[in-house]
C-alpha cells in the first residue's frame, strides 16, 4: 500500500500561540526570521508574519491548529475524513475556514505542553482551560486558513457562533425563549449561584431576521468589530447564514426529534449548531470582506453525548427554562419574548 502524500512540517519551525477552544489549540507559524537576530519566541505575535520568515508557500496564510486530548478522541484522521465528505460539500469552498492535513515533525506536541504549562503560571492561558492538553497520539496537525488580522493591521475580525438560528423542534409551542437563549439563562443562573459572571449574548433568531433593526440589535452583542452597523449590513441576509439557516431547517434531529440512539443525521444537525463564523473586516469599506466558517468537525453522539444532548432538552422544557416560567429567571433579550418592531428594513 502507498503512503498517502502529506505534507509535512518542518523540524525547527517555531508556534506562537494564538487562541483555543475545549477540543483544540490554534498557532501560527514563526520559522526562522529573515530579518532580525531576536529569539522569534521573545517577539509578539503581532509583529511576526509569515512574510518575515523563510517558510514554505503553503504555510502562507495558514495557522496549525492541533488536537487536545478529549473524551471524544476523534483522531484528525477521521475529522478530516468526515470534513472532506459531509462538510465540504454543504458549503462553497470560499464560505469554509479550509483543513489539511500536516505530518508533526516528533517531539513537537510534548514541546507545545510544557509551553501551555508555563502560560498557565504567567497567566497567558484563560484560566477554563488550564489542566488540558495536546494529544501525544496524534501524528497530525491541520494547516487551516488564518482568519486573524495579523497580516493586514487595519481590519478587524469579528468572531461569533451563530448557534440555533430556529427553535427547537420539541420546546413548548408557548416557549418564551429560543433554545440558544433557554440554554444560557439555565446556564447564567447556575453561574449565579456559584457566584461567577453571568454570559450576555445575542439572540441567534435575531441575526437572520428579516428586518435589518433585529440584525443591529444582535451586532451589539457581538465581539471584535467596532462599527456595529457596518457589521449589521455584512450580516443582514447573509448568504452565508442563509445556507446555514437552510442546512439548519433540514437537519432537524436534534431536541427529543429524531432517533432515540445516536445517528449520523443527529451529529450532523448539532455540528452545523456549534460552529464559528469568522468575519475579517479590512478598514477600507470598498475592499472585500471575508467570511468563513470553522470548527465544523462533525460532532459524536457516542460516549454518552447524545443522552447528554436528550437530558439537557428535557431540563430546558420541565424546568421552565424555554417557558422562563421560573420567577428567579431574567427574561433576557430572547426575540421570542420581546416582541420587535415591525418592519423598517425598506428604509436601508
Ligand atoms: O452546549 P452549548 O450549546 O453551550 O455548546 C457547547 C459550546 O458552548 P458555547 O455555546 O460556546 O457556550 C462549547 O464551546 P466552549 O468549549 O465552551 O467554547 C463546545 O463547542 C461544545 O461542543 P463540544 O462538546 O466541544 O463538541 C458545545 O456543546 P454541544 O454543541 O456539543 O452541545
Ligand atoms: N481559522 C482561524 N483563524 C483565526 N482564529 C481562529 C481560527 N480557528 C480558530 N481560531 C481561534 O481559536 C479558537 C479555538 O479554535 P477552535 O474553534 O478550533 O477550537 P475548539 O476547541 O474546536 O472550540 P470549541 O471549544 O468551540 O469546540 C477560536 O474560538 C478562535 O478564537
Amino acid at each position: 500500500m502507498t503512503k498517502p502524500n502529506h505534507l509535512e512540517l518542518p523540524r525547527g519551525v517555531q508556534l506562537v500561540y494564538v487562541a483555543e477552544g475545549g477540543a483544540n489549540v490554534i498557532y501560527r507559524f514563526v520559522g526562522n526570521p529573515v530579518l532580525g537576530k531576536k529569539d522569534p519566541r521573545l517577539l509578539s505575535p503581532s509583529t511576526l508574519d509569515t512574510d518575515q520568515c523563510n517558510l514554505p508557500p503553503q504555510f502562507k496564510g495558514k495557522l496549525l491548529r492541533l488536537r487536545k486530548e478529549t473524551a471524544a478522541d476523534i483522531s484528525y484522521k477521521e475529522i478530516i475524513r468526515n470534513f472532506d465528505t459531509i462538510i465540504r460539500p454543504l458549503f462553497n469552498p470560499e464560505e469554509l475556514v479550509d483543513q489539511t492535513l500536516i505530518r508533526l515533525p516528533e517531539g513537537l506536541l510534548s514541546s507545545c505542553n510544557e509551553q501551555l504549562r508555563s502560560a498557565e503560571l504567567n497567566g497567558a492561558r484563560p484560566k477554563k482551560r488550564h489542566g488540558g492538553y495536546l494529544c501525544l497520539q496524534e501524528p497530525f496537525g491541520l494547516l487551516i486558513t488564518d482568519m486573524t488580522t495579523a497580516g493586514d493591521p487595519g481590519a478587524s475580525l469579528a468572531e461569533l457562533k451563530p448557534k440555533w438560528l430556529t427553535q427547537s423542534p420539541s420546546a413548548p409551542a408557548t416557549a418564551y425563549r429560543c433554545r440558544t437563549c433557554a440554554l444560557r439563562e439555565m446556564k447564567n443562573c447556575n453561574s449565579q449561584f456559584q457566584g461567577l459572571k453571568e454570559q450576555r449574548s445575542f439572540c441567534p433568531l435575531d441575526l437572520v431576521s428579516e428586518q435589518y433593526e433585529n440584525v443591529l440589535r444582535a451586532t451589539g452583542l457581538i465581539n471584535g468589530c467596532k462599527d456595529r452597523s457596518r457589521l449589521a449590513r455584512i450580516l443582514y441576509r447573509n448568504p452565508i447564514l442563509q445556507r446555514l439557516l437552510s442546512l439548519q431547517k433540514t437537519e432537524r434531529d436534534v431536541g427529543l426529534q429524531g432517533p432515540a440512539a445516536q445517528s449520523r443525521e443527529m451529529s450532523l444537525a448539532m455540528t452545523l449548531r456549534d460552529c464559528t463564523m469568522f468575519i475579517k473586516i479590512p478598514h477600507d469599506e470598498k475592499s472585500p470582506v471575508e467570511i468563513r466558517l470553522g470548527d465544523l468537525d462533525l460532532k459524536t453522539g457516542a460516549g454518552g453525548k447524545a443522552d447528554y444532548w436528550r437530558d439537557l432538552e428535557t431540563k430546558l422544557i420541565n424546568q421552565g427554562w424555554y417557558r422562563g416560567s421560573n420567577m428567579s429567571q431574567d427574561s433576557g433579550d430572547c426575540s421570542l419574548h420581546n416582541p420587535r418592531r415591525p418592519s423598517q428594513s425598506h428604509l436601508l
